[in-house]
């Protein structure tokens, strides 16, 4: 563990990779690549230059999320389409200002939140629900039943690498079968496909020719044996999942296909990249050696570790995944990860629902204007706890208050979480692996709060390396689709600095061990009360399938205001 002092910014004056920087280049380039970035909130389209990597065009919208209530989380497949070609079309717009057009553009790649699952109709090609996003917890009773049965949370472990949980695919296709009656209907008539989001995408752009998936995405269905890189049997028959509903599992960077949507801009481009986003961050921070770790800290925190080519299955909880598969032929490289569902969320939350933060944006100056969180710690398990502790039953505090308790200090204590949460699950990644871990890449849009990266280097007692290039996940997915046989943009290798516009921030450790031991410690505690909060899944009204045919029977306006409703409902019942 390092201890020093802090030194900001090493390269300050370069904030993101510059128009100068571009300029000057002498590199000659070979093409663009472009890549559609779908995450939870957020989707884009990016377009770079290649070998060199620099990105020209962006256009990004947010996504709406559907709540209908508590611990739901849905979208709308069709706004995700929408969205990504508003996106490509806005930032194909840019490329002439840069000397280039549509035509550049040689390869397509696709990086995407993960688990999210979507259903839909092969022959009208219509989604058939929306689509259930990765930390919505309606399964969390048929997890409790199917946990009863196999008697262990972790059956299905050395098969996956994951745990059995609410946010994996399987779970979510399973509750779309058994409550969605136009889903039952669609699987008797074989006309089913289901997917991650990754999926969808691919299956409108290419007019229905392609239903694929890559082998990242496909190692969080909990479907897929992590050893043969197949949708397991075992596995199919437990969660009662027809195969032929299911995608084929590709490599992350191969030709794919051509897009053909004469919705899309990018009509006539070559597919040749996919990649789950925490994985294509995992590259664009170029954590290619075992042992080398990122964070990616945005709505929720993802930390992977690469384990080179043989996978490790934790005994704390943490998954194990396919970090990357390069070409058909190329070897699997897995990680190990910890998942935090939130981090910026809490911030959003104190923002939208608590409104002690006029914008998530002002959390470092607020926080700053105290100079400790006064003895405030806040865990916020909203929707329980993920690794390392797996705790469905856990539920949000704010532990510590006093009479000299401001908000100032719950905001403080809100970043503080964000810290603690990533050593608890570094400390796993340490015992898992035995890798000496010394240091921590960090991106995602939360990165640019420099209190944050400070705290968390002192959290860690370990450098952090900012990446200035904010969006490593796209940078990840370009290299990916970039290398493809066949298309040979770039080679992909890291140790050779094409990618030398790619700038860090260090922040170094400033606290002792002891007071790191001490401050980690009452953490510990405040986790402790936060367990076991909830005692019985409430079933309420909306979680019966009857009560789904009602709604669904209903005309959609109808349905709209009765959601629209709840919403409303759940928003006063927080305010008060
Ligand atoms: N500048 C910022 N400072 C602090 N928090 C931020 C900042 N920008 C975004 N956030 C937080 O990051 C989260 C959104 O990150 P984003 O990458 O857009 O979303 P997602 O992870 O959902 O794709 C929000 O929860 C917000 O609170
Ligand atoms: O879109 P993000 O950044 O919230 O990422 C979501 C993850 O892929 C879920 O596993």
């Amino acid at each position: 563990m390092t201890e020093g002092k802090n030194i900001p910014n090493s390269s300050a004056d370069v904030p993101f990779r510059s128009k100068e920087l571009r300029k000057q280049s002498l590199i000659q380039h070979t093409g663009l690549v472009g890549v559609i970035d779908e995450g939870t909130k957020t989707i884009g389209f990016s377009i770079y230059t290649t070998p060199d990597f620099n990105e020209i065009a962006a256009h990004r919208v947010e996504l709406s999320v559907i709540s209908p209530q508590d611990g739901w989380y849905e979208q709308d497949p069709l706004e995700i389409m929408a969205s990504i070609n508003k996106c490509a079309e806005e930032a194909i717009k840019q490329l002439p200002e840069h000397g280039f057009s549509s035509s550049d553009i040689v390869s397509v790649g696709i990086t995407n939140q993960r688990e999210t699952t979507i259903v839909w109709d092969a022959v009208t090609g219509k989604p058939l629900y929306n689509a259930i996003v990765w930390k919505d917890i309606r399964t969390s009773s048929t997890v409790e039943k199917i946990v009863a049965k196999v008697q262990d949370p972790n059956h299905f472990r050395n098969i996956t690498g994951l745990p059995i949980s609410t946010y994996f695919s399987a779970l979510k296709i399973r509750w779309l079968k058994d409550n969605v009656p136009e889903v039952r209907q669609a699987i008797r008539g074989q006309r089913c496909k289901a997917g991650t989001v990754d999926s969808w995408i691919v299956w409108n752009l290419t007019n229905g020719a392609l239903h694929i998936t890559d082998v990242t995405n496909a190692s969080r269905t909990l479907l897929m044996n992590l050893e043969t890189q197949n949708w397991d049997p075992v596995l199919l028959k437990t969660f009662a999942i027809k195969e032929d509903m299911l995608p084929t599992i590709r490599s992350c960077s191969e030709i794919f296909g051509k897009i053909t949507s004469e919705r899309s801009a990018l009509r006539g481009m070559t597919l040749s990249g996919i990649m789950g986003n925490q994985q294509a961050s995992l590259l664009g921070q170029m954590c290619v050696k075992p042992g080398q770790t990122k964070n990616t800290y945005r709505s929720g925190c993802f930390l992977l570790c690469n384990t080179g080519d043989k996978p490790v299955f934790s005994r704390h909880g943490l998954l194990t995944t396919v970090a990357y598969k390069l070409g058909p032929q190329a070897p699997t490289i897995y990680a190990i990860e910890g998942a935090v569902s939130v981090a910026g969320h809490a911030l959003s939350w104190l923002q939208n629902k608590m409104r002690i933060l006029p914008d998530s944006r002002d959390a470092e100056k607020y926080a700053e204007m105290v100079p400790t969180s006064g003895d405030v710690y806040f865990v916020p398990a909203f929707t329980g706890l993920y690794a390392p502790y797996w705790r469905q039953n856990a539920r949000g505090i704010i532990i510590g208050l006093t009479q000299f308790t401001r908000k100032n200090h719950i905001v403080r204590a809100a970043l503080e979480s964000i810290c603690f949460q990533t050593r608890d699950i570094l400390e796993c990644m340490h015992q898992e692996c035995g890798y000496e871990i010394n240091k921590l890449h960090a991106d995602g849009k939360l990165t640019t709060n420099n209190l944050l990266m400070q705290l968390q280097a002192d959290t860690i007692g370990m450098p952090v390396f900012r990446s200035q290039l904010m969006d490593s996940t796209a940078f990840g997915a370009a290299m990916c689709a970039a290398q493809a046989e066949g298309i040979d943009l770039c080679k992909f290798e890291p140790e050779k600095r094409y990618y030398e516009n790619v700038h860090y921030d260090t922040f170094l450790a400033t606290t002792t061990d002891v007071e790191r031991k001490e401050r980690y410690g009452k953490w510990k505690r405040a986790v402790e009360r936060s367990l076991g909060w909830v005692i019985k899944q409430k079933k309420t009204r909306e979680h019966t399938e009857e009560n789904y045919r009602m709604l669904s029977s209903l005309p959609a306006s109808i349905f709209l205001i009765s959601s629209f409703a709840m919403l409303v409902h759940s928003f006063a019942a927080t305010a008060q």
